[in-house]
C-alpha cells in the first residue's frame, strides 16, 4: 500500500457500532466511508435473485467478481445502495440478508472474488473501512486499525432498539441467540476470520457512547496527524 491514501480500519463483531463510528469518523475527517458487510450483504441477495445456492463456489465467486452495484450520495447526505438498478438499502439490511452474507463469508473464493473491489475504494484524503478483516487481510498495512467490541447483550439491545424504531417486531433472546450464532461463524471460519488485527486499539463500547467512541478514535488521527 505504499504511497496510497492512508487507511483507518475499524473491525468487530455485528452491532458493535462500526456502521455508526465510521461513518461519523469519515465525516470529521472528510474522508471515503466502505462498509464491507454490505458487500457481503449485496453479495447474498444477488445470489438469493439469481437463484444460485450457497455451495456452489464458481457461480458465487463469479457473482462476487461482477456484482452490478452503486453506492450513490443523495441529496441528504445519505447513501444509496442500488443492485441490478434496484433500491436495496434497506433490503439488505434484514437479520435473514446478515446471516445468509455471513455463510457465503466464509468461503475463500467468495472473498477473494471482493477483495479487488474493496481495496479499489482506497483515495485521498483516506478511507475508513468498517468490516471483519479490514486490519488483517483487506489493509494489512493500515495506519490505525480499530477492533470495536460490547457484549452480545449490549448489541442485542441495540439492534431490538434499531428494528423496532423501523417498525419490526423482534424478540429479544432470539436476536442474542443470533448475534451469538453470527459470532461464532465469523470468528472461528478458516478465512478470514473475526480476529483483532495485529496493534489494533481494542474499544470495549458496551459502557461508552456513540460520541466517545468516535472521539477515541480521532485521538489517534489526531496523533497520526490526520486533523
Ligand atoms: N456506543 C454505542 N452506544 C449505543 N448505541 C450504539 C453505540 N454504537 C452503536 N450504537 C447503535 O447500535 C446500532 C448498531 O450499530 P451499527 O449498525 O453501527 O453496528 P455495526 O457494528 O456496523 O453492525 P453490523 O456489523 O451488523 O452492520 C445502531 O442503532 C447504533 O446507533
Ligand atoms: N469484512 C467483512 C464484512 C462482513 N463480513 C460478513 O458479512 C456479514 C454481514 O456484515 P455486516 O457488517 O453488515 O453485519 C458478517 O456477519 C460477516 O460474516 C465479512 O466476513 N467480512
Amino acid at each position: 500500500m505504499m504511497n496510497q491514501a492512508p487507511v483507518i480500519t475499524i473491525d468487530g463483531p455485528s452491532g458493535a457500532g462500526k456502521g455508526t463510528v465510521s461513518q461519523l469518523v469519515a465525516e470529521k475527517l472528510g474522508w471515503h466511508l466502505l462498509d464491507s458487510g454490505a458487500l457481503y450483504r449485496l453479495l447474498a441477495l444477488a445470489a438469493s435473485h439469481h437463484g444460485i445456492e450457497s455451495d456452489d463456489v464458481e457461480a458465487l465467486k463469479v457473482l462476487a467478481e461482477h456484482l452490478d452495484i452503486q453506492f450513490k450520495q443523495s441529496e441528504d447526505s445519505k447513501v444509496e445502495i442500488v443492485l441490478e438498478g434496484e433500491v436495496v438499502t434497506q433490503a439488505i439490511r434484514t437479520e435473514i440478508v446478515g446471516n445468509q452474507a455471513s455463510k457465503l463469508a466464509a468461503i475463500a473464493d467468495v472473498r477473494e472474488g471482493l477483495l479487488l473491489r474493496q481495496r479499489a475504494f482506497v483515495q485521498e484524503p483516506g478511507l475508513v473501512a468498517d468490516g471483519r478483516d479490514m486490519g488483517t487481510v483487506v489493509f494489512p498495512e493500515a495506519s490505525i486499525k480499530v477492533f470495536l467490541t460490547a457484549t452480545p447483550e449490549e448489541r442485542a439491545q441495540r439492534r431490538l432498539l434499531q428494528l423496532e424504531q423501523k417498525g419490526d417486531v423482534v424478540d429479544f433472546d432470539a436476536l442474542v441467540k443470533t448475534i451469538k450464532e453470527r459470532d461464532e461463524r465469523d470468528a472461528n471460519r478458516a478465512v478470514a476470520p473475526l480476529v483483532p488485527a495485529t496493534g489494533a486499539l481494542e474499544i470495549d463500547s458496551t459502557e461508552l457512547s456513540i460520541e466517545q467512541v468516535v472521539d477515541i478514535i480521532l485521538s489517534e488521527a489526531a496523533k497520526a496527524s490526520y486533523i
